[in-house]
């Protein structure tokens, strides 16, 4: 097997040494740091580190990183990467002050993206997703989560899945597929939800299942979408068909999907712009991660989510890009840091393990992705000559990374 040694590592940042689950409440502060230091991968896995005083002589490849700091690569817990073309249109409808609801309500929106995506063939989704998968591994991404839920009918959910699941076999990084066929009531069932609440559960589901095609359920629990009773009836139906949940909800309005998701025991409930007290104590009760995706307030200007509180609190927090054509057409997770610093306070520390740890949880592969453990994946990045954390952040417009290694091998 091929080893690659990177020494003289100014500052090897997320080294678990008893290796943690996940980055909790204060404990999202503490953020294990070794200072002029080692990383020897060998194949795909983390063999080995430390200070520079134990670095082994030999490897196959050596890279020297004076001055460099290396981090375990992001995982991007929440994207919409899978769509078809693009809705500049809308964004200059926003800018004439149209809200991002309004336009979802004349038909626009996420309702634009299933026209769009209907419309294109399966091979072309796939061609342009593997082009945005290879775009944000260069920002340091390492392992992601991607949604279906531009379909909105069972054959363009099954489409996008397969896309989903076609990317799984051939993209060099790993993937978890969400199956979000309650994105929002497509225009064909506006008067006749429930019979697409049918459709999702009795038709999409069962065959969803079958070809192994999703590993999560999601539903957008909004005003302009489904209801928290909708919501649950659509989690306990994935729980069915042993789907975990992963849930849209607060982002313009807090109406109960915060409860129904806890209720359910849902992995994560994602947004979260929008959050009241009674809700916090409803999270603190649970194991259910919360995932904020400051992209999305920032590109819509919305209100940010209430972070500081969130961790105060003790809830675990992770940081995800979001990535998709309406609400944020990037999925540059080092811009995420940035605005979760700036905008929503988080210390650089809190939004490191955020974008790690806590986002491999939020998609279960922390025990392979997350943080420098012996045994991981080798996906680490290596930035340029920084002279600390919270520089990355902090410049907040500059490419900060010098290299990427994907299963221990530089890309
Ligand atoms: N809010 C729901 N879904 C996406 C937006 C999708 C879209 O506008 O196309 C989000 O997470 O922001
Ligand atoms: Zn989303």
């Amino acid at each position: 097997m091929a080893s690659l040694l990177i020494k003289n590592i100014h500052s090897l940042v997320q080294t678990d040494i008893s290796p943690r689950r996940i980055a909790k409440g204060k404990d999202m502060q503490h953020l294990p740091v070794i200072n002029e230091a080692f990383l020897l991968m060998e194949g795909d896995r983390i063999m080995e580190f430390g200070e520079m005083y134990a670095c082994p002589e030999r490897a196959d490849t050596v890279i020297d990183a004076k001055g460099k700091m290396v981090f375990p690569c992001w995982c991007d817990s929440h994207t919409h990467l899978v769509f078809a073309g693009s809705r500049e249109q809308e964004f200059a409808d926003r800018l004439k002050g149209m809200s991002y609801e309004e336009i979802a309500r004349r038909g626009g929106g996420i309702q634009n993206s299933a026209n769009l995506l209907n419309e294109t063939d399966e091979e072309v989704l796939l061609k342009q997703a593997l082009n945005r998968i290879d775009e944000v591994i260069g920002y340091g991404t390492g392992a992601i989560e991607i949604k279906s839920g531009y379909g909105l009918s069972v054959e363009g959910e099954l489409k996008m899945l397969r896309v989903i699941q076609h990317l799984k076999e051939i993209a060099n990084i790993p993937i978890k597929a969400t199956f979000l066929g309650a994105h929002v009531v497509p225009q064909a069932y506006k008067n006749r939800r429930d019979e697409y609440l049918d459709l999702i559960i009795n038709t999409m589901l069962p065959k969803i299942a079958d070809e192994g095609l999703a590993d999560y359920i999601d539903v957008f629990c909004e005003k302009v979408a489904f209801n928290p009773v909708e919501t649950e009836r659509l989690i306990l139906a994935g729980e069915r068909f042993g789907l975990k949940a992963k849930i849209h909800t607060n982002q313009f309005n807090s109406m109960g999907g915060i409860e129904a998701s806890v209720k359910n025991k849902a992995l994560s409930v994602d947004h979260l712009e929008v959050v009241n007290d009674q809700e916090i104590s409803c999270l603190k009760e649970s194991d259910t991660i919360a995932t904020l995706l400051p992209t999305a307030p920032f590109f819509l200007d919305d209100p940010y989510p209430p972070a500081r509180k969130l961790i105060d609190a003790g809830l675990t927090v992770a940081l995800a890009t979001d990535y998709n054509p309406g609400s944020s057409p990037s999925g540059r997770m080092p811009f995420v840091l940035s605005l979760a610093c700036i905008k929503m306070k988080m210390t650089p520390e809190e939004a490191v393990n955020a974008a790690t740890l806590n986002g491999a949880t939020a998609m279960e592969m922390e025990h392979d992705h997350g943080s420098i453990a012996e045994g991981k994946v080798a996906n680490v990045f290596i930035t340029k000559e920084i002279p600390s954390i919270a520089f990355l952040p902090y410049a907040f417009g500059s490419d900060l990374i010098d290299q990427v290694i994907i299963n221990g091998k530089p890309v």
